[in-house]
């Protein structure tokens, strides 16, 4: 992928001109845009670029998504530059007041369950929902819904998913936050998310929303390689080679979420590789206090 981020990068010595699309996480629209410059305060997040056809995803610094469309490139002899507009950024953006406003309202009571992929959050989400009458948001269900809904989002979340990549977190907060205003309860399990650092301040920022605690299964890679294997539900991502890189992003980007919680003595720790029943009895005993 370092070629297409090169390509992007370059500085002004070959002139081409690009087509190109962004996706505007302020703005939540998809924008066509021609020779504009790339500032420089904005790059590409990583060499790593998501690739469906003819089309290249680069998730920026900023947040936005740019769309890159090979298929479209416009050639030209002379004078060409790569721009990309700023948008803003997630914090930054003027929905952060409104959605503030319209959850402060409700003050849900939050419960985050994090763990690697595999390592059984759902299976215990429905016991506790049962037990203790949360209603659980799984935010990989949610991303899966809106493939499924036909979104105009829903390609490049496919494609982020089938790379075992985080989605950008505007995506995720407006699809969590839209499910706990739906739901008359004020108690939700929030599972998978926070993923990343990113997730964890945009959504505190955004929603004004401190968990409880935050509910830590854990679990050898080796177990929850063998569960996903056998997982059996059609999805894209249980093969064996975006498992690997799944348990990479837990490890480099998750970890650091339940490291921060930990340090605030929020995070509940369950030994999340005993069966079921036994897991279950170490969640009744977290939730127990807080009941
Ligand atoms: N404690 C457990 N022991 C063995 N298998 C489990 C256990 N918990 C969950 N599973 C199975 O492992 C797979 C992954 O569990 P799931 O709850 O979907 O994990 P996650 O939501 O963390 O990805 C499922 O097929 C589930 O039935
Ligand atoms: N906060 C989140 C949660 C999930 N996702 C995406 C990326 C993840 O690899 C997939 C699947 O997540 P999900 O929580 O459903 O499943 P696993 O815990 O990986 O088994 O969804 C995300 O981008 N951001």
């Amino acid at each position: 992928m370092g070629n297409y981020r090169a390509d992007l990068l370059k500085d002004h010595a070959n002139y081409d001109y690009f087509y190109l699309e962004l996706f505007a996480s302020t703005t939540w629209e998809w924008r066509e845009l021609r020779n504009i410059r790339l500032s420089s305060y904005v790059y590409p997040v990583s060499d790593e670029a998501i690739i469906s056809g003819c089309v290249v995803y680069f998730l920026l610094s900023n947040y936005d998504i740019l769309r890159f469309d090979i298929s479209r490139q416009i050639s030209s002899s002379r004078q060409r530059f790569l721009h990309i507009e700023l948008m803003g950024t997630v914090v930054d953006s003027a929905n952060k007041e409104e959605s503030k406003s319209v959850l402060s309202e409700k003050k849900p009571k939050v419960v985050f369950v994090l763990g690697g992929p595999g390592s059984g959050k759902g299976t215990q989400c429905a016991n506790i929902v049962e037990h203790f009458g949360y209603t659980h948001l799984s935010a990989g269900d949610l991303l899966r819904a809106e493939i499924k809904s036909g979104s105009k989002n829903g390609t490049m979340i496919q494609n982020m998913i089938s790379e075992g990549i985080i989605v950008p977190s505007e995506v995720t907060i407006k699809l969590l936050e839209k499910a706990i205003m739906e739901n008359e309860n004020d108690k939700f399990l929030i599972d998978g998310f926070p993923r990343n650092e990113e997730n964890r301040a945009a959504f505190e920022s955004v929603t004004g929303i401190i968990p409880e605690f935050v509910l830590f299964f854990d679990c050898s890679e080796e177990e929850m390689e063998k569960r996903l294997l056998g997982r059996n539900q059609g999805r894209v991502d249980d093969n064996i080679e975006t498992i690997r890189k799944r348990f990479k992003v837990f490890v480099d980007s998750s970890l650091a979420v339940i490291e921060y919680y930990n340090s605030k003595g929020k995070v509940k720790k369950i030994d999340a590789g005993k069966p079921v029943g036994e897991v279950f009895e170490a969640v009744k005993a977290a939730f127990a206090p807080a009941k």
